[in-house]
């Protein structure tokens, strides 16, 4: 059953000058469980796409349905509910709260929830920080961090509310390939055990590799799509 569905789906930044549209028609269904990877050139569209999925960013046309509900048929209130309970978003900029620290904000999506006590929470958080490879440096701010960090604070951020869908844009860019294959293997765990389902966009061989389907995308469109 897909869990992601976008049936023509057009996005232009700029309505009201010529730009070249960003997607031109998108058509694509992603099933639960599935670990799928979107490659292309810079500029091809996988960031707005993810935007899209991830109820980020609305479709200038098409339609598009998350867990079988049409994403425009949603007021603000349903679509920041349904981001909050269903899917995790590692930005390719993090997004992280400067005056939080690392372990900050990691609980924050949990406390959000409203569905775990304290204790849990915090037994949740340490794990999935230790998970990503940061131990003892839960009470950093992002700022005391190096770049690879702070983007394995966003993915334990993403992972920890254990979220239906994760999307993830350029999750490995800043990470040497020993961290990043640590962190494909994670989500690799997630992905068998929980069934979570995985849309990546990525330059990096490694997640490719990682990836049981590979959607290639090129000027806005869907080029080539294959499952292995
Ligand atoms: N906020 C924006 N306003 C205007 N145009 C945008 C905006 N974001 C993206 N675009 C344009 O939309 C097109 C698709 O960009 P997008 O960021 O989705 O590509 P991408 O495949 O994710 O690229 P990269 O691999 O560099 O991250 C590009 O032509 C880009 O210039």
């Amino acid at each position: 059953m897909s869990v992601v569905t976008a049936q023509r789906v057009v996005k232009n930044y700029n309505q009201n000058r010529m730009e070249a549209p960003a997607l031109r028609g998108i058509d694509f269904a992603v099933d639960e469980g599935e670990f799928t990877s979107l490659a292309g050139p810079s500029g091809s569209g996988k960031t707005t796409l993810l935007n899209l999925l991830g109820c980020l960013d609305q479709a200038t046309e098409g339609q598009l349905f998350i867990d079988n509900v049409e994403v425009a048929t949603m007021d603000k209130i349903q679509l920041a509910r349904l981001r909050r309970d269903k899917i995790g978003f590692i930005f390719q900029t993090y997004n992280l709260i400067p005056v939080l620290t690392a372990y900050e904000n990691v609980e924050l999506p949990l406390v959000l929830l409203k569905k775990y006590p304290p204790a849990t929470i915090r037994e949740r958080v340490f794990k999935i920080l230790a998970d990503v490879g940061l131990k003892g440096l839960e009470h950093r701010r992002p700022a005391d961090l190096s770049g690879g960090q702070q983007q394995r604070v966003a993915i334990a951020r993403a992972l920890v509310k254990e979220p239906k869908i994760i999307l993830a844009d350029e999750p490995t860019a800043n990470l040497d390939s020993e961290n990043s294959e640590a962190i494909l293997e994670l989500m690799k765990e997630l992905n068998q055990q929980r069934r979570t389902t995985f849309i990546f966009s990525t330059h990096d061989p490694l997640v490719m590799k990682y990836a049981r389907r590979l959607v290639s995308m090129r000027d806005g469109r869907i080029v080539n799509d294959e499952r292995r």
